[in-house]
């Protein structure tokens, strides 16, 4: 199957009438390059190269790609920071880049390597900041941040400048920080970056929690596919500003064309295992390994292989999503390269 052949349904997602619209949205940038020692070349980069998708209100997606596939451009159009340079474009009906101030009072962003809050304050002076910035009702703003200290565990925080703060501490500040104004709408960009696996546990356990009980939709980027895999039922895939796939996370396995693992273990070492439907991968004294696809049933394998060889035990492993997005983003590498000059 070719690169393009597996992300056949890219592009799917509801649009017309959905809480997050985007039609054929473009965003060039005009850049300048040297080519020579002095002269510099004005060329063009298409950061996101006519993408549309639709996002239901309270939907949690996931949109993930390699680095530079134009990611983080998209948020920042969806934030109005950023103005399109082609297509249609509407969060809550409101066009960002012409009515970003309206739109700051219905999202919320967090954005993992920068953060909102300022640096040298106790982290409840940025809040109160916030509190006026926004207009934040007094009881609302009471509410919101006493829920947030709860379940983020912020109490302790409160006095501390943000610069003492560690990553994971300032991250649970800044979501706590996006979400005082009640956001319908929170984009995540890289929200687990850089923290252990206890604080990602309770980033993601507190953005489970706030969909579920708020119906905030929720539009996350990130490279730890953890994330996606816990808490996103639905991923968009982009890469080189294109939508590569929109879908069932577990429908990535067929788009990359995945293989699960047989592992065999038998009496002795022996010669590769030969049965129809699987290949030898390798071999470590008495076990081997053997491939399938994932779409396959590993009966007629097993059988096979316990019908001709000695068997002593076998398990099946299932693929994991990081191996076959790598290798999505491979094909598509090796298909970009078999076509140039
Ligand atoms: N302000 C800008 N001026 C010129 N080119 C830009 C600008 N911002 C982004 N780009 C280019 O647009 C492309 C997409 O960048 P973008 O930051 O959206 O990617 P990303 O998917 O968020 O990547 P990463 O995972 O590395 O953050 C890249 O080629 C980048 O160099």
């Amino acid at each position: 199957m070719t690169f393009s052949g597996a992300f056949g349904e890219a592009g799917s997602g509801a649009l017309s009438g959905s809480f997050i619209e985007l039609e054929n949205v473009e965003k060039v940038f005009s850049v300048r390059r040297k080519a020579g020692l002095v002269r510099r070349e004005k060329t063009e980069v298409r950061a996101v190269d006519g993408i549309s998708f639709g996002v239901e209100r309270g939907e949690m997606v996931g949109y993930i790609g390699p680095n530079g596939a134009g990611k983080s451009t998209t948020i920042k159009m969806l934030t109005g920071i950023l103005t399109p340079s082609g297509g249609r474009l509407r969060v809550a009906g409101i066009d960002p880049s012409r009515e970003r101030t309206r739109l700051a009072q219905r999202i919320g962003v967090v954005f993992g390597q920068r953060t909102t809050l300022w640096w040298d304050l106790p982290l409840k002076d940025s809040y109160r900041l916030m509190h006026r910035m926004y207009r934040i009702p007094d009881d609302r703003f009471a509410a919101n941040l006493a829920r947030c200290v709860e379940l983020l565990e912020l109490g302790e925080l409160l006095d501390v400048p943000v610069r003492q703060l560690s990553l994971g501490q300032r991250m649970r500040g800044d979501i706590a920080a996006a979400l005082l104004h009640d956001p319908d709408v929170l984009y995540l960009d890289e929200p687990t970056i850089g923290l252990d696996v206890v604080s990602k546990a309770r980033v993601r356990e507190f953005l489970r929690e706030l969909n579920a009980t708020r119906g905030t939709t929720v539009l996350l980027t990130t490279h730890d596919l953890t994330d996606i895999e816990q808490l996103c039922k639905r991923v968009m895939v982009i890469d080189h500003g294109r939508l590569m796939y929109d879908g069932a996370l577990g429908g990535l396995h067929e788009a990359g064309e995945s293989e699960r693992l047989l592992v065999v273990d038998l009496e002795r070492e022996l010669p590769p295992i030969e049965v129809a439907g699987a290949r030898f991968v390798r071999a470590e004294g008495p076990r081997q390994w053997l491939a399938f696809p994932s779409s396959a049933s590993a009966a007629p394998v097993v059988a096979a292989v316990a019908a001709a060889y000695p068997l002593v035990d076998l398990s099946v492993r299932e693929p994991d999503i990081e191996a076959v997005i790598a290798k999505m983003y491979g094909e598509r590498e090796l298909g970009a390269r078999a076509g140039s000059p």
